[in-house]
């Protein structure tokens, strides 16, 4: 059994082993024998009879790690202290934390960053609301709010399970482009109370980051914030995750030499993600587009309760094909999956024309893992950052910000979307290009300039920014 590589898998197991019973080399083979891949050991304390010692070793999920340490905890002069997981460990506390930018040392600070002095500055805003982004942090802060309703793939988890999600996407907006970012997890799933709550709390952000909120809801929270609101509204999961896709896409058809508006494109689970994907893909001339979802192809003539369901039917799959995913899938170029794990099979890929591309994207668990897909594939990518190809909406949503913040843009539009998407594709050269390396790496510094850039000029153009042009870098 092969362990996927990945930090997030590790496990620290402390164990306490009697010197003249244990042995090393059994706790080894035993976790080697339940598929485990020891990291590193450390011994921890030497006594005179005992030692203690931390195992840190890889697994699949929680179960797999279950087994190990039962297998380990039967051996002889084995006591099994304790388990952590290096993932937890790493959330203990949070993983963000405010910080102030000079030190308050004495009463003379004090009546300046406070009151008295404060008050002035308070007043020169009243005056013009338009200082707010010179004198507060407006200008580089964004809300990341979440509803907790369709956090990653896990569904409706709510609002405090949401948090670490959204504090992980608040620490890449600062570490990759410098933005401050608060995790805003609502406890209320309620349409327009969601409204109010972001209106009202909007005057102290730059840009709202809406995460997670399940479709079809939040295309009208989006919509309504986008009309009502002076600040960038952009739902990630939808715009951020179509920018990144189409950029994967612009060189996984260059790389096996199709044309994109040629291609037949199946995309699965249309909800926020998979309906901003279909649009993307339309705007770039792709027709043959089939929208699959738990009860099958979505098809004109056919009534459905969601309303952007009956506006999918109405602008996809011209030829009427219906069926389920394996039905629909036949003679495919391209898979986009942005559903739930395991939905497609190895067998399903088989039936793909040639030299496939499947995007199976879905988190934390892909539609089909590349193991089993690979040997059917041309171009494998999934969400994740433990394999090759990551198309994840992270390649997006720190430069989109950045660029965004820096020109003053009142919106995020097409133009920057589809600029955006370029940017990121250019990141990767001809030379480069290769079945495993369609997409840059989230660590390549040269992603977020060249987004940020991209956007900027795209709002300029497109008459969104309000800066002066002279004034942004
Ligand atoms: N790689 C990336 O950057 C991103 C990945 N995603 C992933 O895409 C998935 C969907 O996210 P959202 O669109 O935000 O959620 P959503 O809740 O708005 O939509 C999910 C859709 O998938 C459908 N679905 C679920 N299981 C299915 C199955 N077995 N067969 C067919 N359809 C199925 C649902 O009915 C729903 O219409 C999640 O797993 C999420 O993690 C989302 C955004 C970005
Ligand atoms: C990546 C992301 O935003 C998601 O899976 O929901
Ligand atoms: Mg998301």
């Amino acid at each position: 059994m092969s362990i996927p590589t990945g930090a997030n898998t590790n496990m620290i197991l402390r164990l306490e082993l009697d010197k003249e019973i244990a042995s090393f080399g059994n706790i080894a083979t035993a976790i080697g024998d339940s598929g485990g891949d020891i990291v590193a050991t450390d011994v921890v304390r030497t006594e005179k009879k005992s030692t203690v010692r931390d195992i840190t070793f890889s697994v699949y999920d929680q179960k797999h790690s279950d087994l190990i340490v039962e297998a380990v905890g039967k051996l002889p002069g084995v006591k099994v202290v304790h388990v952590s997981d290096q993932t937890f460990l790493l959330h203990l506390g949070g993983k963000i934390e405010m910080a102030t930018k000079f030190p308050i040392k004495n009463r003379d600070d004090l009546s300046r960053v406070y009151t008295p002095g404060v008050a002035r500055v308070s007043m020169a805003i009243h005056e013009n609301k338009a200082r707010a982004h010179s004198l507060t942090i407006k200008r580089n802060t964004v809300a990341v709010i979440s509803d907790g309703s369709a956090v990653l793939g896990l569904g409706n988890i709510g609002p405090e399970a949401a948090m670490p999600v959204m504090e992980g996407k608040a620490m890449l907006f600062k570490q990759l482009a410098g933005v401050d970012a608060f995790p805003i997890c609502l406890a209320t799933q309620d349409v327009e109370e969601i409204l109010l709550i972001v209106k009202a709390l909007s005057p102290g952000f730059g840009g709202i980051n809406l995460e997670d909120i399940s479709a079809p809801r939040c295309f009208d929270i989006e919509k309504r914030l986008v009309e009502e609101l002076d600040i960038p509204v952009f739902h990630d999961d939808q715009h951020g995750t179509a920018v990144v896709l189409m950029a994967g896409l612009i060189n996984a058809v260059k790389l096996v030499g199709k044309k994109l508006e040629d291609c037949k494109i199946v995309v699965c689970g249309i909800g926020a993600a998979g309906t901003a994907c279909t649009r993307m893909l339309l705007s770039a001339g792709v027709t043959n587009i089939i929208g699959v979802d738990r009860q099958g192809a979505i098809l004109k003539g056919k009534e459905y309760e969601n309303p952007f369901w009956q506006w999918y039917a109405e602008n996809t799959n011209p030829h009427h094909i219906e069926g389920s995913l394996s039905e629909v899938i036949e003679g495919a170029d391209v898979f986009i999956g942005v559903s739930g794990p395991g939905v497609l099979k190895a067998a399903d890929v088989k039936k793909m024309a040639a030299d496939s591309i499947v995007f199976a994207m879905a988190n934390p668990s892909p539609e089909i893992m590349p193991e089993e897909a690979e040997p059917y594939v041309r171009v494998m990518a999934t969400g994740r950052s433990d394999y090759p190809n990551q198309i994840n909406n992270v390649l997006c949503f720190p430069g989109m910000f950045r660029g965004a913040l820096d020109c003053r843009a009142t919106k995020i539009n097409e133009e920057m979307k589809l600029a955006a998407s370029h940017a990121i594709a250019s990141v990767v050269s001809d030379d480069e290009l290769n079945e495993n390396y369609i997409i840059p790496s989230v660590f390549n510094h040269v992603v977020v300039e060249k987004v940020r850039e991209a956007v900027i000029n795209a709002a300029y153009k497109s008459g969104v920014a309000q800066r002066r042009r002279e004034k942004v870098q």
